[in-house]
């Protein structure tokens, strides 16, 4: 069964702890840093590597701790992602994680994930998240990839105009839901 129920994050808002800077945890933050690069992420590793290095010194929001991980990391998080090689260390901090309401993906282990990261497919401001419900990472890339040729750039204009004439309609709710139904009718 495919129960999951997809939300886009204001992480600009939202603390994240990103514990392991190896190339998972380097796949993390560059996909995180990707769509939300004002993203507030602390990230815990003794030993990070230098692509994790060069990417956060583009971004100022991104602080690299050269340590294990402690319990106090999780002090003011909302989100948490486990991205070391050590699997009894993750379900460790998950059980302490769910204790504490925090969101936590964890990596090497989709049954212990409260979220899954997505492939994302971006045409200015839209944006779609794609989820396989884990069976197939490859296969949500390819489908991105697939998504991102297929949607014309116009989109970009389509979205501006529609909000222009969107903040125009002074009519009450239900009108203006029938305006704008009626004007994307033939869209795609
Ligand atoms: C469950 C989930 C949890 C999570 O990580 O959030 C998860 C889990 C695992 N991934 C593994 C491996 C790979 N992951 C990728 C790539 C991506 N993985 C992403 C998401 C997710 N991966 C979540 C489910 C998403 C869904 O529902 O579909 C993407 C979409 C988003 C992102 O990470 O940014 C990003 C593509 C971004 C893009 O390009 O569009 C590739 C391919 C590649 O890199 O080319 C491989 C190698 C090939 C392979 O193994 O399939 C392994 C095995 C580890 C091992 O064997 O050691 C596990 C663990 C397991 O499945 O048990
Ligand atoms: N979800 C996904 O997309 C994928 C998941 N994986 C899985 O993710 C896991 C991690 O793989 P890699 O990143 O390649 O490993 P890696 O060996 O490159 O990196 C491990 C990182 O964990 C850190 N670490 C180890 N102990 C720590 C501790 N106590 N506190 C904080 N950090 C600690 C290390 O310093 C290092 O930065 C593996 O189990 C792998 O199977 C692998 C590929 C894709």
């Amino acid at each position: 069964m495919n129960t999951l129920y997809p939300i886009f994050l204001k992480l600009d808002q939202l603390e994240l702890l990103i514990v392991g800077g190896g190339a998972v945890g380097h796949e993390k933050l560059s996909a995180v840093l990707k769509n939300s690069p004002e993203a507030k992420v602390n990230l815990v590793a003794p030993e990070i590597r230098k692509e994790v290095e060069e990417l956060a010194t583009d971004y100022p929001t991104v602080k690299l701790h050269y340590r294990e991980f402690q319990w106090e990391d999780l002090n003011g998080k909302h989100l948490v992602i486990l991205a070391t090689d050590k699997r009894e260390l993750h379900e460790e901090i998950k059980k302490v994680t769910a204790e504490k309401h925090l969101l936590t993906n964890v990596a090497d282990t989709p049954d212990l994930c409260d979220f899954y990261l997505s492939s994302v497919v971006q045409k200015g401001d839209l944006k779609i998240g794609i989820s396989t419900n884990g069976k197939s990472p490859t296969l949500a890339k390819r489908i991105r990839e697939y998504l991102e040729e297929a949607l014309p750039d116009e989109v970009q204009e389509l979205m501006d105009n529609l909000q222009v004439f969107r903040s125009k309609l002074k009519d009450d709710f239900a009108h203006k839901v029938k305006a704008l139904n009626d004007l994307t009718k033939k869209v795609f």
